[in-house]
C-alpha cells in the first residue's frame, strides 16, 4: 500500500501480513510510516492505492464491521475525563458480551492505586495504561497497539510486556509499533523493520539478528580497550583472528567464529588492561545493528 500526504509520501510501496495469534512488530526510526500504516488498517485513513484486509474485511469500507473486533489503544484517550479507573472499566465492560475482568486489568496494569482517580487527574503514564486496558477489556480477535510504552518508566512497560505476553497466550493477534529495538525483540514472533515507507527487513527475532553476515563475537566493556595490544594477545593463542572492530563506545566486534579459545583470549586481553567484559555475544547481532547494516542509519536517529 501507498500513502502520500501532498508532497510526503509517508508509506511507499508497503506489503505486509501479520498471521493469526502472533504478535508483530512494525519497528522503525521517527518518521518511517508504522503511526499512518496502523491508522490505515484501522480504517482512520484511506490508502492512496494498494488493498488492506483486516480479519479479511476493508476496514475503509467497512469500519464498523473491523472496529467491532479489533482493539484500538487511543493515543491520550478513549476515557470521559471526570469518570474514575475502576468505573470507566467497568463501564467498558458492560458493553461487550464477553469481557475481560476489569479487576484482573486494573491488577496486570499497576492500576490499583488510582482505582478511584479520575482520568483527568491520571499521569501521563497511566491514562496510557487505562487506555490499554480500555483497548483490551471486549477480548478483541487483533489489538494494535501504536508505541504502547512510549513514555512509560521500566516498571510500566513491563507490566505492559506482560499484558501482551497474556494476550498472546490467550490466542489474540497484536500488531504493535516501536522504535525500541529491545521491545521488538523481547515481544514480537515475528518483526518488519520500516524505514522510509518500506519494510527493508522481515522476519522472527531469531532470524533477523543471526544474520547472513556470518559468526561473529560482540562484547562490551566498562572502559575503553586498546585494541591493538588486545588483538596482539588474542592472536597469540587464536592465530588468524581477523580483527577487533570498534562498533560504538565502549562495544566491539571480532569478526570470527566463537571458539572457547576465542572467548578465553579476549578476556584474558581485557584482564591484562585492567578492563571488565561487561557483555559478549556469540553470533548475534542486535536489532540496531542490523538497522544500521541495512540503511547505514542509526534506528534512534
Ligand atoms: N497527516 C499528515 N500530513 C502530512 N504528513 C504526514 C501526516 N501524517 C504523517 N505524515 C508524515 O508521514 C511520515 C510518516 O509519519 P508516521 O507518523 O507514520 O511515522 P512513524 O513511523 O509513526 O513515526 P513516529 O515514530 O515518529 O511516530 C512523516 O514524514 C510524517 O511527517
Amino acid at each position: 500500500m501507498v500513502k502520500a500526504f501532498g508532497a510526503t509520501t509517508a508509506v511507499d510501496g508497503l506489503s505486509l501480513t501479520a498471521r493469526r495469534a502472533e504478535v508483530f512488530a512494525l519497528l522503525g526510526p521517527n518518521g518511517a510510516g508504522k503511526t499512518t500504516t496502523i491508522e490505515m488498517c484501522e480504517g482512520f485513513l484511506r490508502p492512496t492505492s494498494g488493498e488492506i484486509r483486516v480479519l479479511g474485511l476493508d476496514p475503509v469500507a467497512r469500519p464498523d464491521e473491523v472496529r467491532r473486533r479489533i482493539g484500538i489503544m487511543l493515543q491520550g484517550g478513549g476515557s470521559y475525563s471526570g469518570i474514575r479507573v475502576a468505573e470507566m472499566l467497568r463501564l467498558a465492560a458492560a458493553y461487550n458480551d464477553n469481557p475481560h475482568d476489569p479487576e484482573w486489568l486494573i491488577e496486570v496494569l499497576g492500576l490499583d492505586g488510582v482505582r478511584n482517580t479520575t482520568w483527568r487527574r491520571l499521569s501521563g503514564g497511566q491514562q496510557q495504561r487505562l487506555s490499554l486496558a480500555l483497548a483490551v477489556i471486549g477480548r478483541p480477535e487483533l489489538i494494535f497497539l501504536d508505541e504502547p510504552t512510549a513514555g512509560l518508566d521500566a516498571q510500566s512497560r513491563l507490566a505492559v510486556w506482560e499484558l501482551v505476553d497474556a494476550l498472546r497466550a490467550d490466542g489474540v493477534t497484536v500488531i504493535l509499533t516501536t522504535h525500541l529495538m529491545d521491545e521488538a525483540e523481547a515481544l514480537a514472533d515475528r518483526i518488519a523493520i520500516m524505514d522510509k515507507g518500506r519494510v527493508v527487513a522481515e522476519g522472527t527475532p531469531a532470524e533477523l539478528t543471526s544474520g547472513e553476515t556470518g559468526a561473529r563475537v560482540t562484547f562490551e566493556t566498562d572502559t575503553p580497550l586498546d585494541l591493538e595490544s588486545a588483538l596482539g594477545r588474542i592472536a597469540g593463542s587464536c592465530p588468524g583472528t581477523p580483527g577487533i572492530e570498534a562498533v560504538r563506545p565502549l562495544r566491539y566486534c571480532i569478526p570470527a567464529p566463537a571458539t572457547p579459545a576465542l572467548v578465553a583470549a579476549l578476556a584474558d586481553a581485557a584482564a591484562d588492561q585492567d578492563v571488565l567484559v561487561r557483555r559478549l555475544d556469540v553470533d548475534h547481532r542486535n536489532l540496531e545493528e542490523v538497522f544500521l547494516d541495512i540503511t547505514g542509519r542509526s534506528l534512534r536517529s
